[in-house]
């Protein structure tokens, strides 16, 4: 048995259009809903029919489905929520996908008081945004973190894991504070260094006029396509998990200057060692089959 049959998407943008595209290939008996706050996307939306109708407001999209998910910049979900409060449907479940959990679960719950909410994070994604960057296999072999309160029922929790593992996710469960800490190492810090390396480069204006655009056909043009990724949404990750953020860059700022101090004195076992166990990290991940098959997508399609 499907686990929702009326399934609403509030933001259409990458992450939205993927899941809306996703649920029309493996579940096409679901009626689906979308909206977005911006005319233009959803007009967007409507010409390449990314759902069966396209609200012209929150409320209306929300009032007959029993799984809603947010999917907006994580600054914007509690306006978000808030925008369909009053026609939420008692029995409707709540979801969302952002980057950060455990402020978006307080802004879902200030908003929506009594609703259940069952927060989500499909760890997949590329630097496009929009609703025409969306793809139906997105979240193929990648895995969603569901980050239930205590409090919340088995039961709406399983729905809406059961609804992921029919878009082709693998589901893990997990506290949103260990989320949000794990994910800072993983995912908001790479975003961050790779913002600071692409930043620096375009500063040397010398280089960059010349150079840095000849040449950027290997490690620099891996930290362009990250660094590329959209500015709302990663201005608005950094502010949510700033704490987690602000501890693991304490830790990396650390691990850089040891490695500087390496390299003004001709340490190279030690540049060795580091580089030898990091390679194993990558041969390992890849032998695992979490490689980033989004990521050369995304690179295909350049
Ligand atoms: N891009 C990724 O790689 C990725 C991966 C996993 C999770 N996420 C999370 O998914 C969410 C969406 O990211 P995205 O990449 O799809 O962004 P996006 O910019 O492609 O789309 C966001 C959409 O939300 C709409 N929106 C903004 N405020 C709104 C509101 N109040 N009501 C309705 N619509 C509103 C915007 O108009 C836009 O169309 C974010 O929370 C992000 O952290 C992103
Ligand atoms: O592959 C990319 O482009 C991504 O940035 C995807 C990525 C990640 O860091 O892995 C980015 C943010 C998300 O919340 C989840 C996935």
């Amino acid at each position: 048995m499907l686990p929702f049959a009326r399934v609403t998407v509030v933001g259409l943008g990458l992450i939205g259009s993927s899941i809306a595209r996703a649920v029309r290939a493996s579940m096409p008996t679901v009626r689906l809903t979308g909206y977005d706050a911006d005319a233009e996307v959803r007009e967007t939306a409507r010409r390449i029919d990314l759902a069966d109708d396209i609200a012209d407001s929150a409320g209306a999209a929300v009032i007959d489905a029993d799984l809603v998910i947010l999917c907006v910049p994580v600054g914007a979900m509690g306006t978000a929520a808030a925008s369909f409060a009053e026609e939420l449907p008692a029995e409707a479940i709540v979801s969302d996908v952002g980057s950060c959990k455990a402020s978006v679960a307080a802004a879902l719950t200030e908003a929506l008081p009594g609703a259940t909410i069952v927060p989500a994070h499909p760890v997949a994604g590329t630097e496009q945004s929009g609703p025409e960057a969306g793809f139906a296999t997105l979240f193929r072999h990648r895995w969603c973190i569901l980050t239930p309160a205590a409090d919340t029922d088995p039961l709406a929790t399983e729905r809406v894991a059961e609804f992921w593992r029919r878009l082709g996710a693998d589901v893990e469960t997990m506290d949103a504070e260990h989320h949000d800490r794990v994910l800072a190492i993983t995912s908001h810090l790479p975003h961050l260094i790779a913002y600071t390396i692409v930043g620096t480069a375009s500063d040397l204006e010398e280089v960059t006029k010349g150079e840095v655009i000849k040449y950027s056909a290997g490690g620099f043009r891996d930290f362009t396509r990250i660094a590329a990724s959209d500015p709302t949404m990663w201005r608005d990750v950094f502010l949510t998990n700033r704490e987690a953020v602000l501890e693991m860059l304490q830790r990396f700022s650390e691990d850089l200057s040891a490695l500087q101090r390496a390299i003004r004195w001709g340490k190279g076992d030690e540049l060795f060692d580091l580089f030898t166990r990091t390679r194993a990290v990558r041969r390992s991940i890849v032998e695992q089959g979490q490689d980033d098959a989004a990521a050369d997508f995304g690179r295909s399609h350049e």
